[in-house]
């Protein structure tokens, strides 16, 4: 694998790539014309005010949906194809991209003990037994500071923080080519943040390509290789850290 400083001089393509895509809501032009290409191990962030669009990027990165014109490349090959008509997902596998999502609750399906949804995205790539879906589930709670928590613990009985560790260590559980995360440390606090930011750079030290979206630009600046700020749906040049 390249350096994550020289991925793309190695002729590698990008992990997630979006090349001229723009999203409208109604008469709300969401996204315009946006560019961004993430290599393997590169820690990105996106910065900006509220409604600048930052999260609509991040749904069309993840391929949760689609642009209404421009690509969307996971891997290099476009992630929709159009078939009989309409627009299908098209991930190089299960779990390729990984979603964050500012709020963690949409992570965790709340009828389910935290040990399955923590190891759902493993148990769609490969046959796994409960056994090991709930020792794998005790070895991602460990790597995210919550190793007390029982695994048999329901999404309701958690704080915010805690159900935000386990949305993160859900969407890291099945090994992604990249993962991208809205907030992810917004609900947590200052000691639990300097827990995770450590294990995102592991992440990426692995190989994995990460862009994190927030409003906290210091955190941004210490963690990311580049950082990019957004405005009314524009992705300004990266300001390098
Ligand atoms: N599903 C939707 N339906 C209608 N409008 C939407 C939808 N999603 C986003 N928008 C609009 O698109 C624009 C960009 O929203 P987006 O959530 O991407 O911004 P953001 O920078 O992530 O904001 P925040 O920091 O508050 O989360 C806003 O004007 C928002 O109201």
């Amino acid at each position: 694998m390249a350096s994550r400083a020289g991925w793309w001089a190695m002729g590698e393509p990008p992990v997630i790539e979006v090349v001229g895509v723009s999203r409208r809501y109604a008469a709300t032009p969401a996204l315009l014309e946006t560019d961004l290409a993430v290599g393997p191990g590169e820690i990105v962030g996106i910065s900006g005010p509220s409604g600048s669009g930052k999260s609509t990027l991040l749904r069309l990165l993840a391929a949760i949906e689609p642009p209404d014109t421009g690509e969307v490349l996971l891997g290099g090959a476009p992630a929709w194809i159009r078939r009989y008509g309409r627009r299908r997902r098209r991930p190089p596998r299960p779990g390729y991209v990984m979603p964050v999502f500012q709020n963690p609750f949409s992570s965790l399906d709340v009828r389910w003990p935290i040990w399955r949804s923590l190891t759902e995205p493993v148990a769609v790539t490969r046959r796994v037994s409960r056994a090991e879906r709930r020792t794998l589930a005790g070895e991602r709670l460990e790597a995210v500071g919550l190793g007390g928590l029982p695994l048999d613990a329901m999404p309701s009985e958690l704080s915010i923080g805690q159900c935000q560790r386990v949305a993160i260590a859900r969407a890291l559980a099945a090994a992604p080519a990249a993962v991208v995360a809205d907030e992810p440390t917004s609900a947590l606090d200052v000691t639990t943040v300097a827990g995770i930011l450590p294990l995102f750079q592991r992440v990426a030290a692995d190989g994995t390509a990460l862009v994190l979206v927030s409003h906290d630009e210091n955190m941004l600046r210490a963690l990311c290789d580049r950082v990019h700020p957004m405005a009314a749906g524009r992705l300004g040049e990266m300001l390098v850290c």
